[in-house]
């Protein structure tokens, strides 16, 4: 019994050494560092999610001023927060050869939905990226553009329907993206707009969530990576991947019978698996590279995730500042009628030349970013300018958040003010202190589509309607820690009042 008993102490006592043997890690390397207590490392509050990631890391951001880097653990894993822009540009950009991998989770092959860009890996990455990134092309926007129109004239009846009452803009603004993104995406006119309720938002809406079994798993992975394939870590469950891999398959054989072209992502990625490249840049590729059924659907579900709820968080986050700002909200309504009269209509160059729009939503992904922070991981050890060493698999995080509020980069930073963007003053930012989009080889693919789709909605929703605050409206709003991504803990409501 004793004996027994000894046995259980030893070995909770190895677990226990085990568990907070990294806690010395960057003290070890001469690293400026937060103190790491058991069980959650730096601070509880990165393991348990209740709080908004950004606002943890700017905790530490401000005690840590005059160091350009510091350590952190999170639960026993070290992690580098890189903070100086010279740093971040050399991690993001200069030396991104030794930083290719985001490494936010182990893939697993079975998980076949998550083998998109946005979380593969070196060799798999790359090739992936240079045959989509033509997609993007501003000639491919402007050939989507009849389809963005048309999800805008759907929005459009909806929002009359809503006329002089207090809505929850990021709800009408995420059905607004999410058939904006459905029909480029997936070709698929699914009207979400009206259908809320539509399974592909639903699956969409959950992967953005952080549920508790989902942070368990994730925090268990990070600990001891071997166990992805005993827990069997599915992003998307088999259901939902099944659904999603069945609507590509049909949509895909439907376009080839049929002939249909219709300009979207779907025509795109069936050109690229037909062609092995897009035909009207003049590339080919040097690497063999086999678009199966599985690796389209996966992208056009990343095109799909990564797409509707960034787009709809700056839409709603802006609509909710030119609430509380109505002279700047004035002077965009003037742009906005002055230049679709110019234009006859809503045009893609119509967009383009609304260079008040511009200055506005880049103010909005300043104060907003959508993604908190980036994630990099060290491929290849690497020694600083400064001596210090990164070594190989060490995880990276650049604080998107603590730069875009950082009073040195953008002085009086709770103050919504877009002429920070105006042509005299843009060029003044420092480089890599505004990375709404990240940046380098591996920023966003979709920025043009994000920022059109975004400057769509809120033009459509502006030329019927200003904003204004009601009672329900929350100032400031205070960001949660349920999303992967910036979001206010609770619904933003605004009133929408008809224009006169
Ligand atoms: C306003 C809208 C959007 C915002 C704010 C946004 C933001 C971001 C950010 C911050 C990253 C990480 C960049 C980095 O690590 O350096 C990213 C990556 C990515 N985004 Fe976006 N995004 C938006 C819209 C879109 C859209 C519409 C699509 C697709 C249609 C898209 C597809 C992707 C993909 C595939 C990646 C991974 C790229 C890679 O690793 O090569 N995004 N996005």
């Amino acid at each position: 019994m004793l004996f027994g008993v000894a046995i259980i102490v030893g070995l909770l006592w190895l677990f226990y050494k085990l568990w907070v043997s990294n806690y010395n890690y960057w003290k070890e390397r001469g690293i400026p560092s937060y103190p790491a207590e058991f069980p959650y490392g730096s601070d509880p509050n990165l393991v348990k999610l209740k709080t908004f990631q950004g606002y943890t890391i700017d905790k530490m951001y401000h005690e840590f001023s005059p160091h350009p880097l510091f350590g952190i653990v999170v639960l026993r894993k070290p992690l580098l927060v890189v903070k100086d822009p010279e740093l971040v540009q050399l991690v993001l950009t200069k030396e991104f050869s030794h930083f290719r991998e985001r490494g936010l989770i182990k893939l697993l092959k079975k998980d076949t939905l998550n083998h998109h860009l946005f979380h593969l890996g070196g060799e798999r990455w790359r090739p992936l990226r240079m045959k989509l990134t033509p997609t993007f092309t501003s000639g491919k926007l402007k050939a989507m553009f009849p389809l963005f129109i048309s999800c805008a004239e759907s929005f459009s009846s909806l929002l009359l329907s809503k006329a002089d009452s207090k809505v929850d803009i990021k709800e009408l603004a995420g059905r607004f993206s999410a058939d904006v993104i459905c029909s480029c995406a997936f070709g698929l006119d699914m009207d979400v707009i009206n259908h809320p309720d539509n399974k592909l938002r639903r699956i969409g809406i959950e992967r953005m969530k952080v549920p508790f079994f989902r942070k368990l798993n994730v925090a268990l992975v990070q600990l001891f990576p071997a166990l992805s394939t005993v827990l069997k870590t599915r992003s998307t469950s088999k259901e939902d991947e099944n659904y999603v891999i069945n609507l590509v398959k049909n949509i895909m054989e439907q376009r080839e019978n049929s002939g249909i072209v219709r300009n979207d992502f779907i025509d795109l990625l069936i050109q690229l698996k037909n062609k092995g490249n897009l035909g009207d840049d003049g590339h080919e590729f040097e690497e063999p590279f086999e678009m199966t059924l599985e690796l389209i659907a996966a992208q056009c579900f990343v095109f799909f995730i990564a797409g509707f709820e960034t787009s709809s968080s700056v839409q709603s986050f802006c609509l909710y500042e030119l609430a509380l700002h109505q002279d700047i909200q004035s002077r965009l309504i003037k742009e906005i009628d002055e230049t679709i009269e110019k234009n006859g209509s809503l045009t893609y160059k119509a967009i383009q030349e609304m260079e008040y729009l511009d200055m506005v939503v880049a103010e909005t992904s300043r104060k907003y970013p959508t993604i908190p922070s980036l994630n990099r991981q060290c491929t290849k050890t690497i020694t600083l300018p400064s001596g210090q060493k990164i070594e190989k698999d060490t995880a990276i995080i650049i604080p998107v958040w603590s730069l875009h509020q950082d009073p040195q980069y953008f002085p009086d930073p709770d103050k919504f003010n877009p002429e920070r963007f105006s042509q005299e003053n843009k060029d003044s930012i420092v480089p890599y202190t505004y990375l709404p989009f990240g940046e380098g080889p591996r920023m966003c693919i979709g920025m043009r589509f994000g920022l059109l789709q975004t400057k769509v909605g809120i033009v459509t929703l502006l030329r019927k309607f200003r904003v204004e605050p009601c009672e329900e409206t929350k100032i400031p709003l205070v960001m949660g820690g349920a999303s992967a991504t910036t979001a206010s803990d609770e619904p933003v409501i605004i009133k929408l009042v008809a224009r006169s």
